[in-house]
C-alpha cells in the first residue's frame, strides 16, 4: 500500500477519513455525510475499491493504532531518500538502470525532444519547490537563484511559460519576481496571467484568469487557524496558509512524533468534511474536495492560450512532486507534449523523461532558450 515505487499518489479523504489508493478506484463509497447511497459521483468525491474500503473501515470508525501506522508509513514513503521506504531490490543498479531507460535524461534526449516537438508551439509549465528551487528545511527560505531567475526570464521570452505550484501566488511571487509569467498557485486553484507592466520588486497587478475554489476561502482560513493551534505542541511542525489550501510540514518533526501529528491533523480535519488531504514531500496538503488539480490547471492554461482544440501545441511540464503527477497524466491523456520528473531516485511516474535536480532543470531550460534563439524568425 505504501511502497513509494509502486503506488500512485494517495489521497486521504477528510470526510471519510480513509486512505484511497488512486490506482485501485473502482466502486464508489456512499457519501456518509448526506446519507446518500447513490452510485453517482458528486464533483470532487473520491471512489475506492470495496477491498480497500473494508481494509480501511476502522479509520472511518475512529481509527486504530494500525491505521495510524499506515499514515506514518505513508509519511515515510513521501521521501524517497528515506531508507526504510526503499525496497532493497531497488537499490540494485539493474533496477535503477531500467528505470532510467524508461525515463531517460531530458538533457541526454534533448535533440530527440526537439525533433518530437515537430515545429509546434512549445508551452512550458514549471513546478517551483524541488524544480526551480532546491528543497530546504524552511519553506520560507526556498529561494530561487538569480541564475535560475534569469534563465526563466529568458525562457518566457521564447515560449509561453507558467509556474504551477502548491504555494499561494503571493508567496511564490516573492521568490520568483517575474511579472511576465503565468502563475497557477494553490495547486492550480488560483490562476493569473502575465502583467502588462513590469516590476522586479513589487507584484504589479496581473489579470485574474480563474479561481475555482473561491467559496472555500473562509474555510481554509479556519482550518489553518485550527491546525496551527492543534499542532503547536509538536516541535518542528510548520503550518502554512496558501489561500485556497493549507500545508502541514513534517520535514523538521522528529519521526517519533509523527503519529502524534497524524492524530492532531486528523482531529481537525474531521470537522471539515469538504476538505481532502493529500501528501507531498514531507508535507500534508489540505485542499478543497473539488475536481481540480495541477493537471486541470494545465488544461485551463492551454485553453486560455488558444490551444484548447489545437494539435499545434507541445506542452512540457517539469515537476518533482506527487501533485505534479496529475499534470503528467493529463499530458499522457492528451497525447501531446510530455512530463519531465525531477528526481534522483526511481519513482512510479507518468512523466516520460527525468532530470536529477534543479541545476539540471536550469541546464535543460538554457538549452531550450539557445535552441529557440538559433531558429529563423517566422
Ligand atoms: O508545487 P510545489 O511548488 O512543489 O509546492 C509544493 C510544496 O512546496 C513547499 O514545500 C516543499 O518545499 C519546502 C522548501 O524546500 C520543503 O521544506 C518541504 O518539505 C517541501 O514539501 C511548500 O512549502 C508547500 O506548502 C507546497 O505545498
Amino acid at each position: 500500500m505504501v511502497s513509494f515505487f509502486v503506488e500512485k499518489p494517495q489521497t486521504m479523504s477528510a470526510s471519510q477519513n480513509v486512505f484511497v489508493s488512486e490506482t485501485t478506484m473502482s466502486s464508489i463509497i456512499p457519501n456518509n455525510n448526506n446519507n446518500s447511497s447513490s452510485q453517482k459521483l458528486p464533483p470532487g468525491l473520491i471512489s475506492i475499491s470495496k477491498k480497500n474500503l473494508l481494509k480501511n473501515i476502522d479509520i472511518i470508525n475512529g481509527g486504530s493504532g494500525q491505521r495510524i501506522n499506515a499514515w506514518v508509513d505513508s509519511m515515510r514513503a513521501s521521501s524517497p531518500t528515506h531508507l526504510k521506504s526503499l525496497p532493497s531490490s531497488i537499490s540494485s543498479q539493474h533496477q535503477l538502470n531500467s528505470w532510467i531507460m524508461q525515463h531517460p535524461s531530458a538533457l541526454e534526449m534533448f535533440d530527440r525532444i526537439i525533433e518530437a516537438s515537430g515545429g509546434k508551439q512549445i508551452v512550458m509549465f514549471l513546478d517551483y519547490d524541488g524544480t526551480l528551487s532546491p528543497i530546504v528545511d524552511d519553506p520560507d527560505k526556498a529561494f530561487m537563484s538569480s541564475k535560475m531567475r534569469r534563465t526563466v526570464k529568458k525562457l518566457a521570452k521564447c515560449f509561453p511559460t507558467a509556474i504551477v505550484t502548491g504555494r499561494c501566488i503571493d508567496k511564490l511571487y516573492n521568490f520568483v519576481k517575474l511579472a511576465e509569467l503565468y502563475y497557477a498557485g494553490s495547486h492550480g486553484m488560483d490562476i493569473i496571467g502575465p502583467a502588462k507592466g513590469f516590476s522586479r520588486h513589487k507584484r504589479v497587478k496581473q489579470s485574474l484568469l480563474y479561481q475555482p475554489a473561491n467559496d472555500y476561502l473562509p474555510m481554509i482560513d479556519e482550518v489553518h487557524k485550527q491546525l496551527l493551534e492543534k499542532t503547536k505542541s509538536t516541535p518542528g511542525v510548520k503550518v502554512e496558509n496558501h489561500k485556497f489550501c493549507a500545508s502541514v510540514h513534517f520535514r523538521c518533526v522528529d519521526e517519533k512524533k509523527w503519529s502524534e501529528l497524524v492524530l492532531q491533523v486528523r482531529s481537525v480535519l474531521k470537522k471539515f468534511p469538504t476538505l481532502k488531504l493529500t501528501q507531498g514531500r514531507k508535507v500534508f496538503e489540505i485542499r478543497p474536495m473539488i475536481e481540480w488539480d495541477k493537471g486541470k490547471a494545465l488544461e485551463f492554461l492551454l485553453e486560455s492560450l488558444g490551444f484548447g482544440n489545437s494539435n499545434n501545441v507541445f506542452p512540457v511540464y517539469i515537476g518533482d512532486d506527487r501533485t505534479d503527477e496529475d499534470a503528467f497524466k493529463m499530458l499522457r491523456g492528451r497525447g501531446e507534449g510530455f512530463g519531465i520528473l525531477v528526481s534522483k531516485f526511481p519513482k512510479d511516474t507518468d512523466a516520460s523523461y527525468s532530470l536529477q535536480d534543479p541545476s539540471e532543470v536550469m541546464d535543460f531550460l538554457r538549452r531550450l532558450v539557445e535552441w529557440k534563439q538559433m531558429q529563423p524568425r517566422m
